[in-house]
């Protein structure tokens, strides 16, 4: 499962925890301006923003799992199993495969009002990147430096475009079901709650914190969604950015999933493998991994985005411990 959010303290901060059972050598990669996009069935870009976010290198070709561009728009795809679908190609559309729409939406796109526009001529394919990496089951958060988010689910029924008023995604249910789901938590709160089970009971806050108690605390998609959502909507504001960026990833943190709580086959859990997040105003890349809680960065704009070859950093996993004696 995976968790995406964007949190606007002041600047705005968008990214995700990939959570998965298996690792496929992902790194940060920043394509510059003149890297040539090429796509299956459209001709080639040469010229488009410069995109940062973590990719799989596949033959120089970033295989996007999440990115930002220059201009400020980021884009995360997650797992959307049993719903996602993709479609035969069709005359008179952008024919554009699940695997490079990340790339045609932030080489082109400068906000959410530009993706809408694009995505108005989008059919998304079912065109695989090769014999062993076959097209993943995906919807997609994509948010803008306003602060506002979008999601895209291509269902059986065709593509929907849904205005995300709380700017969070997990995976299934469909998004509009895991919005509606909200209605059952209005009553969670970080106050202590008052009694309103029975005016003739005595009941006490023997403890802090009663008011979070039915928040659900699930490694499901529904339990991520409402406790991303619960923990964002109350997180800390700050004018400074190491604090904002601080308290992001205590957000994405809140939902990571730690080994051994998912398990998909016998001895094989899904865990948290990072946790990214790009400042959109300022093009500045942060990340943690699971066994490497020290906030990484990498700034685009210290990179030469004029360049027409990847720029790719490894990502430390590397344990740190500050030692006191
Ligand atoms: C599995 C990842 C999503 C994480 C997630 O939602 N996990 C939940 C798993 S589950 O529901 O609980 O089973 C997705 C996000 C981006 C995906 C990758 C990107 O789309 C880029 C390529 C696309 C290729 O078609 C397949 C390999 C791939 C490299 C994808 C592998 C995998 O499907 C990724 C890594």
């Amino acid at each position: 499962m995976c968790t995406s959010i964007i949190f606007s303290p002041k600047d705005h901060y968008f990214g995700r925890n990939l959570d998965l059972d298996i690792t496929f050598g992902q790194q940060v990669v920043i394509t510059p301006r003149n890297y040539p996009f090429k796509f299956r069935k459209m001709p080639s870009i040469g010229h488009h923003y410069a995109i940062i976010g973590i990719a799989l290198d596949n033959n120089n070709y970033p295989l996007y799992f999440d990115a930002a561009n220059e201009m400020g728009l980021g884009m995360a795809g997650l797992n959307y199993p049993g719903n996602a679908t993709y479609y035969k190609e069709k005359e008179g559309k952008d024919n554009i495969a699940s695997f490079e729409f990340i790339p045609w939406l932030l080489g082109q796109a400068a906000n959410i009002k530009e993706a809408k526009k694009i995505l108005s001529t989008i059919n998304i394919t079912d065109i695989n990147f090769s014999e062993k990496m076959i097209a993943s089951p995906l919807h997609w958060l994509i948010a803008d430096k306003t602060g506002k988010s979008i999601v895209v689910e291509t269902d059986k029924d065709g593509m929907h475009i849904y205005d995300n008023p709380i700017g969070c995604l997990t995976n299934n249910p469909q998004f509009p079901k895991q919005l509606f789901n909200l209605n059952n938590y209005a009553d969670v709160s970080a106050a202590t709650p008052k009694n309103n089970f029975s005016s003739q009971i005595e009941l006490s806050d023997y403890s802090r914190g009663l008011g979070s108690r039915n928040l659900p605390g699930g490694m499901d998609s529904e339990s991520r969604f409402v406790r991303a959502t619960f923990n964002k909507f109350n997180a800390p504001i700050s004018d400074n950015e190491v604090e904002n960026v601080d308290t992001y990833f205590h957000i994405l943190h809140s939902v990571e999933q730690q080994k051994g709580l998912d398990q998909t086959a016998p001895d094989t859990f899904e865990y948290t493998i990072y946790s990214d997040g790009t400042n959109l105003d300022k093009g500045i890349f942060y990340y943690t991994t699971y066994t490497d809680k020290q906030i990484k960065v990498v700034d685009m704009h210290k990179e030469n985005l004029d360049a027409d070859d990847l720029i790719v950093f490894d990502m430390i996993n590397k344990p740190t411990f500050k030692y006191q004696n």
